[in-house]
């Protein structure tokens, strides 16, 4: 598949801003994460002072044949269901990035539903992924349609002005499809990468690990041929979010990542093109055991660390007024030379 083509970050913006951060009335360093924030988000900007005042969250909502197999603690209907919720504005993403101050935007890639509410983009690839543990969850075609929606959406977003993204999702069993590429990209064992999702019990657990190894053992997953991996384990979401990290990237626009699901998506954009990488920020870290692994592989540094597990982009919506507090204090900070004072050097 060819991808588009990724702009390189303003190396010299970041030094610029570097620069300005360190001549701030506080110890060198002293803000952290923040600076770091607001540094990277100038270099993809190319502005001394960044603008992260329109945001945007898209979630990805797609079904999963391994559902069936008891992976979660919910049915597969309640994605269609939380499809609707969204739409009416009444799930945690959209009260959460209501109070950042940020748009939601639906995707429908590949859930089950027949008949989509008119508030989502529908680009359904297909109802559902095919059971990994039976045959690929999907086709090279299909894969690479839904890499595209993610792709495409971000497209008309940068249209829009959107100048910060979120990216989350929905998708019953997806914390299975996730374990299993994390597995395969990170070559640590499912028994150490599995957790509890929604929230199984001991029982569901070791269903999941067993139907996971399965698969790897049916498919023999090469890490090196990411594509493939995407199509041979699924989902259509992981694709879709995929081609949002590209399309972000592509487009010059910064992306949050959000939990387990999303971040496996993340890394499988990064082995598909490295340079995606400069325009990743992580927002929490997940309880699902995978996600610390998943983070450290993409070497990204979560800000929140408050036991959340739900997905939808709910972390990463709670992560939005870290970049507006990062781009304010680059903004409205006195530097040392404000106060008459030298700088320190
Ligand atoms: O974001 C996470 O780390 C996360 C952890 C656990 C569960 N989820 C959400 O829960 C669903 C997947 O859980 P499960 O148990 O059905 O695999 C899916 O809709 C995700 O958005 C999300
Ligand atoms: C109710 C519900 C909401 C969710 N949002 C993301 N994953 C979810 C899973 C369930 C079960």
């Amino acid at each position: 598949m060819k991808l588009p083509k990724i702009p390189p970050l303003h190396v010299e913006t970041m030094e610029e801003t570097t620069k300005h951060v360190n001549q701030l009335t506080k110890p060198l360093g002293s803000l952290g994460q923040l600076e770091q924030i607001a540094i990277r988000l100038a270099g993809i900007q190319g502005k001394k002072i960044p603008d992260v005042s329109r945001k945007a969250v898209i979630v990805m909502c797609g079904d999963h044949g391994v559902a069936r197999s008891g992976v979660s603690a919910y049915p597969p209907e309640v994605t269609g269901l939380m499809i609707h919720n969204f739409v009416q504005g009444k799930a945690a993403i959209n009260v959460l990035a209501r109070l950042a101050g940020a748009e939601v935007h639906v995707v429908d890639v590949g859930s089950y539903l027949s008949e989509v509410p008119k508030q989502v983009i529908n680009k359904k690839v297909r109802k559902g992924t095919r059971h990994f543990a039976e045959e690929e969850a999907m086709t090279e075609e299909e894969t690479i349609q839904a890499i595209e929606v993610g792709i495409e959406v971000v497209e008309q977003l940068k249209q829009k002005g959107v100048q910060l993204l979120a990216v989350g999702e929905m998708g019953i069993g997806n914390t299975t499809i996730a374990t299993a590429l994390a597995a395969v990209f990170t070559q640590k064992s499912v028994s150490e990468l599995a957790g509890r999702g929604t929230g199984i019990n001991d029982h569901a657990l070791q269903q999941k690990i067993e139907v996971i190894e399965a698969a790897l053992e049916r498919h023999q997953p090469n890490p090196d041929q990411p594509l493939r991996v995407l199509s041979q384990l699924g989902g259509l979401e992981v694709a879709g979010m995929a081609g949002v990290y590209i399309g972000a990237a592509a487009a010059g626009i910064p992306v949050m990542v959000d939990g387990v699901i999303s971040t496996v998506a993340a890394l499988l954009a990064v082995k598909m093109e490295p340079s995606v990488r400069n325009y990743l920020f992580a927002s929490h870290l997940s309880v699902e055991p995978a996600h610390a692994v998943l983070l450290d592989a993409l070497g990204l540094q979560p800000i929140i660390q408050a036991g959340l597990r739900l997905g939808e982009a709910s972390g990463a919506a709670l992560a939005f007024p870290m970049f507006d507090a990062a781009v304010a204090i680059v903004r409205e900070m006195a530097t040392f030379a404000d106060l008459g004072l030298p700088s320190p050097k």
